[in-house]
């Protein structure tokens, strides 16, 4: 099995390493041609405002769509989970609402924690989870809202941080960032059931 990473901007080496620590074939994404025969995706995080521009210029909207609609898996982190959403808020008020690829439906607000906030480590309960994974938080986005289809599996401070909607999941926080590598192994088996 090959998982990818989506490797336009942002900490997708990191992802890569923590795949390759759980013994995965890992692809590094950047034009839709490198989504063949993959069984998940992840979409690290980073700056979503400039990968919203790549995945135009590299002609990926329409074939992230179709890998989703033909059963891969994807993992949205920080930036990636901003990219998956139905609905982005928190965006500069004079300019138009930042486009999502629309496959979790979730409303995300951008830079939710605030300035003072900006950067946090927390122990988060998650579910599925036997203990707390350390997440960090950088400039991290909440999700506001989730979709019937939609199960919230971890909160902080009341506000939820990571989703799952069928074969989608989507995180506010780093999880390439710390030595767990929990998160990334509840991935690969999501994404191993996909047939091939
Ligand atoms: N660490 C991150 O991925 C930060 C996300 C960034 N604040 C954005 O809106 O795209």
């Amino acid at each position: 099995m090959t998982v990818g990473v989506l490797a336009l901007q942002g900490a997708f080496r990191e992802h890569r390493q923590r795949l390759e620590q759980l013994g995965a074939g890992v692809r590094e994404v950047r034009l839709p041609a490198d989504l063949a025969g993959l069984s998940g995706l992840i979409l690290p995080g980073g700056e979503s405002t400039t990968m919203v521009r790549l995945l135009g210029e590299y002609g990926l909207w329409a074939p992230l769509r179709d890998f989703h609609a033909s059963g891969g898996a994807l993992w949205g982190t920080c930036a990636g989970a901003i990219l998956l959403a139905s609905e982005v808020t928190g965006g500069s008020p004079s300019l138009p609402p930042q486009p999502g690829l629309g496959l979790l439906d979730i409303t995300v607000q951008r830079n939710a924690f605030g300035r003072q906030a900006d950067s946090f480590t927390a122990p988060l309960d998650v579910e599925g989870l036997e203990t707390p994974f350390p997440a960090v938080f950088i400039r991290a986005p909440v999700i506001t809202r989730v979709g019937e289809a939609v199960r919230a599996l971890a909160q902080v401070g009341g506000q939820t941080v990571h989703v799952q909607q069928g074969r989608v999941l989507a995180s506010s926080f780093h999880p390439e960032l710390t030595n767990d590598t929990r998160l990334h192994r509840l991935f690969l088996a999501l994404a191993g059931e996909r047939a091939y």
